[in-house]
């Protein structure tokens, strides 16, 4: 049996698609997730977690309010710290997160951001003693921790923050102070209720001297009564578009006394006597942003396939409508409109995670080189990061959007659950710097790249640079994916290059940098989109070049495929600037052509992700496509049918009938 899927009384349509698959799915889900190891981990902690009843919701998770949410969440928590060390291995943070997903879901919880900035900040930026002081309490989960940086007034602008950390050197102690109403920590995932710690970052005073942002270990409330201390006002800032189980707090200082050896002192100091030592590189300090978005390819290309699972999987049980066979209605997968909604985005996805575990490699490289005293490696690191955040949060809207509309009605309903994903992973597009920012962080690094070409250093550029300093060639489409590399190579370098003359000009022209920027911006994005969706391309191709097992490559090829033509396509206006309008209609054509050679793998391909029903919490995803019945289970469980007449008809309803009736 190829598809490992495959179990007795499931709903024979969804059957007869997974013996339709030419791959074994357990071997994808180790190209997948990166390894056999890694990928037969996540079966057995799934497995394991089966078999603890009180993990499971106790109730269908969309019925219940935010209060219920946040309880069941810190129930499901406090039923995990009893098998925390039978379940994963503690120091695995892949398992770990594993572990969150399956029995937490995607909307937030008490720990949310504990292990994903607060754990990575005391790595990265407190020293060794810090170390020794709070990561081990912090990892044992004696205390709970969250990454408090943004304010009301200011979260991108990281130099405006306004809440200060003045130091004394008379006492030795810090004051933490919230100057202003806009100053309130604002956003803080788990500050509001949960976190009785949290990195606070704030900028750093002595003697009238402003060193600008940096991070500190606070204390938020008692250990004994989880009360505020004093000095401390903490709250939650309200429901959001989603994300509702995780209480994002406000957070004001009132003189609030902290000291000395409180801020973390890894790369920048304050002595005794108030001298400031400077980090090694001025942004060493940002490191859990980078962190952070280092990991969101991956993150956010789960968040598009938890969306795929389901759309495609009710897509293959879904039947409307007829094609040749007039005795039976088809299923909605066989339209190609429904396979040009979503394959593209199965391609995207696979794209995604695999440049996802190079950044997160990546970033790891960099902690250890950092540590070391090597810097050198921040700026391209923050570059890429800062470029692929920004474009996968964009297409993970966009796919999670397609998938919902490709389910229809029942796509809009709570059962499907890809409303929720939708809103979580949205969010993605503002956290961790807002995209068009972001875009324009890696922008300035283009435009340095260009400029070392125009200057002749092209020897000093950095990785993935190259390409902007080699001359255009005549393009052959039937060379495979790498001529669709070439076309996109063509289409960032004109525009890198287009959008670096145009800030040039417009400097020349007499505009100071900051305005010429501002008057180039919208091109400089999309330079940085074209450059990043470029990286994608390359390391999709790259790593599916790299498979030995026949099989599993055959099918990636193929989505490899459905990826260059539609991406090349999707770039079109650029394109068209280096092929002609008549290779354009032949990849539409192979385009079209390579949505049906998948067909036959679609659903064993998003199978290999083996995300289970309990994470999945979705009716129209289930694994049994047993859709129609449970649908209708779920909607019985509504509480609003727990009665046959509700009290608001008795008040409002009848009485208003009654009286029309007179
Ligand atoms: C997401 C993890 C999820 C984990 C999943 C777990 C699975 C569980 C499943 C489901 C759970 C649900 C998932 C939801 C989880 C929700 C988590 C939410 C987490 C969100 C946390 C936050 O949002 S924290 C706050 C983040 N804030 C920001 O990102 C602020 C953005 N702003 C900035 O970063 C900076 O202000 C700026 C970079 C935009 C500008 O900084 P600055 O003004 O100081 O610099 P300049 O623009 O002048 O640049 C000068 C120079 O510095 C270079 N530079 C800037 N930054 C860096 C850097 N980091 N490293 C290296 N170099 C840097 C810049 O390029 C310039 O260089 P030049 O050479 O001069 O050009
Ligand atoms: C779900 C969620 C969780 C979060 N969790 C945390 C957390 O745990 N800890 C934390 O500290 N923060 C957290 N945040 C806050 C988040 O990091 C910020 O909201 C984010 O960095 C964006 O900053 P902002 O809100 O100031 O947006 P703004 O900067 O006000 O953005 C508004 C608009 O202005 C534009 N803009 C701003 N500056 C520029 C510029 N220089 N050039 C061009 N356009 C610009 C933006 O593109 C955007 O269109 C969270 C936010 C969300 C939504």
């Amino acid at each position: 049996m190829l598809n490992k899927s495959i179990m007795d009384g499931d709903n024979p349509d969804l059957t007869e698609e997974r013996m339709k698959g030419a791959f074994d799915t357990d071997k994808m889900a180790a190209v997948i997730y990166g390894s056999e190891k890694f990928a037969i981990r996540r079966r057995e902690i799934t497995e394991s977690i089966s078999r603890i009843p009180q993990l499971a919701d106790s109730k269908p998770f969309s019925f219940m309010t935010r209060e219920e949410k946040i309880s069941e969440s810190c129930r499901k928590l406090s039923v995990l710290s009893e098998h925390w060390n039978q379940l994963i291995d503690t120091n695995n943070e892949e398992e770990a997160l594993h572990l969150y997903r399956e029995v937490l879901g995607l909307e937030g919880h008490a720990f949310s951001l504990h292990e994903t900035m607060f754990i990575p900040s005391l790595v990265a930026q407190a020293n060794d003693e810090q170390q020794e002081k709070w990561l081990g309490r912090a990892k044992r989960r004696e205390i709970i921790g969250c990454y408090a940086q943004t304010e009301m007034g200011h979260g991108t602008n990281l130099r405006a923050l306004e809440t200060t950390a003045t130091y004394y050197p008379s006492t030795q102690e810090f004051i933490l102070h919230t100057p202003t109403e806009t100053a309130l920590k604002w956003w803080p995932g788990a500050l509001g209720k949960s976190s009785n710690y949290a990195v606070v970052v704030a900028d750093l005073v002595i003697r009238d001297t402003h060193y600008g942002a940096h991070p500190f270990m606070v204390q938020l409330r008692d250990e004994k009564t989880h009360n505020p201390l004093p000095g401390i006002t903490v709250g939650d800032i309200g429901p959001k578009m989603a994300f509702n189980g995780a209480d994002n707090g406000f957070l004001g200082f009132n003189q609030y006394k902290l000291p000395r050896d409180h801020m973390l002192m890894r790369h920048s100091r304050v002595e005794e006597n108030g001298t400031y030592t400077k980090p090694p590189h001025a942004k060493i300090g940002y490191s859990s942003m980078v962190k952070v978005r280092s990991r969101m390819a991956m993150d956010q290309g789960l968040f598009m396939v938890s969306a795929l699972v389901i759309a495609v999987r009710y897509s293959a049980v879904r039947r409307q409508g007829f094609l040749d066979d007039k005795s039976r209605e088809v299923k909605v997968l066989d339209y190609q409109t429904q396979q040009h909604r979503l394959f593209p985005s199965i391609a995207r996805a696979y794209a995604f995670i695999f440049c996802g575990f190079e950044t997160i490699q990546l970033y790891d490289q960099l902690l250890i080189d950092v540590k070391n005293g090597d810097t050198s490696g921040m700026s391209d690191l923050h570059a890429l990061t800062s470029g692929l955040k920004s474009v996968v949060t964009h297409q993970t809207g966009e796919g999670i959007e397609q998938a919902r509309m490709a389910c229809g009605g029942h796509g809009y309903s709570m059962a499907s659950y890809i409303s929720e994903i939708y809103g979580v992973a949205i969010g993605g597009c503002t956290y961790e710097g807002e995209n068009m920012v972001m875009l324009l962080q890696l922008a300035r690094y283009l435009v340095k790249s260009v400029e070392l070409v125009k200057t002749g250093k092209s020897k000093e550029l950095g990785p993935m640079m190259n390409y902007l300093a080699e001359p255009d060639t005549q393009i052959d489409l039937t060379s495979g994916p790498e001529a669709y590399v070439k076309v996109f190579q063509h289409a960032a370098r004109r525009q890198v290059w287009k959008a670096t003359d145009k800030f040039h000009q417009l400097m020349e022209s007499g505009q100071s940098r900051d305005i010429a920027w501002n008057n180039s911006a919208v091109e400089l994005t999309r330079a940085s989109r074209l450059h990043t969706r470029l990286y994608i391309m390359e390391t999709f191709i790259r790593r599916v070049s790299s498979i030995s097992d026949v099989s599993i490559k055959k099918v990636l090829i193929d989505l490899v495929n459905v990826h260059v033509n539609y991406e090349v396509l999707d770039i079109g206006t650029y394109a068209l600037e280096h092929v002609s309008s008549t290779q354009l209609d032949s990849i539409r054509s192979q385009l079209y052509s390579s949505l049906d050679t998948l067909r036959p793998n679609a659903v064993s391909l998003i199978d290999s992700f083996q995300i289970s029903d309990m994470q999945l919490r979705s009716v129209l995803g289930r694994r049994d496509g047993h859709v129609y019945t449970n649908l209708f289970e779920w909607a019985k469980a509504s509480p609003l049918n727990q009665t046959h007449v509700l009290p608001s008809v008795n008040q409002y309803l009848k009485p208003m009938m009654d009286k029309a009736k007179l």
